[in-house]
């Protein structure tokens, strides 16, 4: 289980009181569970996220992985189990380097290795992991990612984001720079990835069709607040009406 266990978070501000996001925030993630949040803009949800994966340092609170504290771990030591795929498609690759590169260097994450160490896979083995996924990156394996579309970055993205078993995967609006026909394209496949590989996992995203029809749990955050929490049947039988209700309740 994933335990954020009463969180607070203020950013100084050097002209009148600090601003706080969140006042001792407390959720609960079962294993394997898949959860999206929504929110809306300047919430707290990327910081959230932010706080997690030790990016920022949280003002008071502690997270929990399992039975491990890991609210100080140094941000280096999370990102072997926890991965993170941000909203600008650029961020989660290396754009100069081929998709074989970004695979075997994600294959290698954690590890001491030189480049000729870190690239003795196979092309096979490589073409396996990108086997079935839609946009035919399989055909690009030596093309250097900056010569890619953005969805088919995002595609390495959360291929990489996944290839160590992360025990927690953070998802920042990981579909929000792309056309509708490709962000359906990427929700399909991270559903696929976070259900193969049982991975717990928190989406942010304002795509509340995504939010509904994907994950177990929807949460919505307001003023550093959770207002919504619901899953199984609850979650199943929400519009998308009854979540803008709930926006312009909120507002
Ligand atoms: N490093 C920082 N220093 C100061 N203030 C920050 C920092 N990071 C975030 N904030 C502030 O925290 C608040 C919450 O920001 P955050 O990005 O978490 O919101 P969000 O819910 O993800 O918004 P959006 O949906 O627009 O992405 C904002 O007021 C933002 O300005």
């Amino acid at each position: 289980m994933l335990q954020i266990k009463g969180i607070s978070k203020s950013f100084p501000n050097p002209y009148g009181e600090p601003n706080t996001i969140f006042e001792n925030l407390s959720i609960n993630i079962e294993k394997g569970e898949f959860v999206s949040i929504i929110g809306s803009n300047g919430t707290g949800k990327s910081t959230l996220l932010n706080i997690i994966s030790g990016l920022i340092k949280e003002t008071s609170g502690e997270i929990l992985l399992g039975n491990k504290n890991i609210t100080s771990l140094p941000e280096h030591k999370k990102t072997q189990i926890i991965s993170r795929v941000f909203q600008n498609p650029s961020l989660g690759t290396c754009p100069s380097m081929t998709v074989r590169e970004n695979l075997s260097l994600a294959l290698n994450k954690g590890k001491l290795l030189n480049l000729r160490k870190c690239l003795r896979y196979k092309t096979d083995s490589l073409e396996n992991l990108l086997e079935g996924v839609s946009l035919d990156l399989k055909k690009y394996l030596d093309v250097q990612v900056k010569y890619l579309s953005g969805g088919q970055r995002q595609s390495l993205s959360l291929i990489m984001s996944s290839l160590t078993n992360p025990e927690v995967l953070l998802l920042d609006e990981h579909t929000a720079a792309l056309d509708p026909k490709t962000s359906n394209e990427i929700i399909a496949l991270t559903d696929k990835i976070v259900r193969e590989k049982n991975i717990t996992t928190l989406m942010v995203t304002h795509n509340l069709k995504h939010a509904l029809s994907y994950g177990d749990r929807l949460i919505m955050l307001h003023k550093g607040k959770v207002i919504l929490d619901v899953k199984g049947e609850e979650k199943s039988k929400m519009t998308i009406e009854d979540i803008l209700e709930k926006f312009e309740y909120a507002v």
